[in-house]
């Protein structure tokens, strides 16, 4: 038996600084004539109940996209944990699946992979992964974790910690293995989301 969708609630990440394309808001930045967050959005709501989005400036943009968008909880863009945070903090299902603003490819079985792999592994957190020369690359931000997971990630990031892989370690974390790795290319740059379009 699988997990619902209605039990999972999806949450685009918007929130970073965007720093490697010269601090621009990269969820709001034009792909095939939509914002990017916006096809993050778009591929992720048939795969849960219900949307969020975390973004930290022009809320009233992405609150245009039809879903809630809720800040980080700690200042200064400690990195993507934060955005996890804040939606961890609003989640109304037992369940939360983010994926990047960032990443507009991504399997459109993301989460019933994921989902199926957290519930025969009974784990807390299963997070998406690809082979990269035979090794295997883990992409955290694309993870599903419980909803009651919000107490220890905030513990966390209060200790002033801010790696993924370090509070996901602490946690029974399943990584389940994607064939498609061109699927979690993400668009770092302002040349990375132009070879996107092509
Ligand atoms: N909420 C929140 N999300 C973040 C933060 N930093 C990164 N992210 C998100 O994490 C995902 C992957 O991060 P990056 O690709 O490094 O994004 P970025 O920080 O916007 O870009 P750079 O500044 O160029 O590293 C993206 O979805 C970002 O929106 C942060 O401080 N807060
Ligand atoms: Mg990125």
């Amino acid at each position: 038996m699988t997990l619902l969708r209605e039990e999972i609630t999806g949450l685009v990440l918007a929130g970073g600084r965007g720093s490697r394309m010269g601090g621009a808001d990269k969820g709001l930045q034009n792909h095939r004539g939509l914002p990017l967050a916006l096809h993050a959005l778009l591929r992720l709501s048939p795969q849960v109940g219900g949307m969020m989005v975390n973004a930290n400036r022009n809320i009233a943009a992405y609150e245009a996209m039809g879903a809630p968008v809720w800040p980080d909880p700690l200042p200064d863009h400690p990195g993507p944990l934060a955005g996890l945070l804040a939606g961890l903090e609003h989640c109304e299902t037992a369940y939360l699946a983010s994926v990047p603003c960032d990443s507009p490819n991504f399997p459109p079985d993301l989460v019933e992979r994921l989902a199926e792999a957290l519930q025969r592994e009974d784990a807390d957190i299963a997070i998406a992964a690809t082979l990269e020369d035979g090794r295997l690359q883990r992409h955290p931000v694309f993870c599903l974790l419980k909803a009651g997971l919000a107490e220890s990630l905030r513990e966390f990031l209060h200790e002033g910690e801010r790696k993924v892989g370090l509070w996901m370690a602490r946690h029974r974390a399943v990584e389940v293995l994607f064939d498609d790795a061109a699927a979690f290319f993400n668009a770092n740059t302002a040349e990375d989301l132009r070879s996107l379009q092509r």
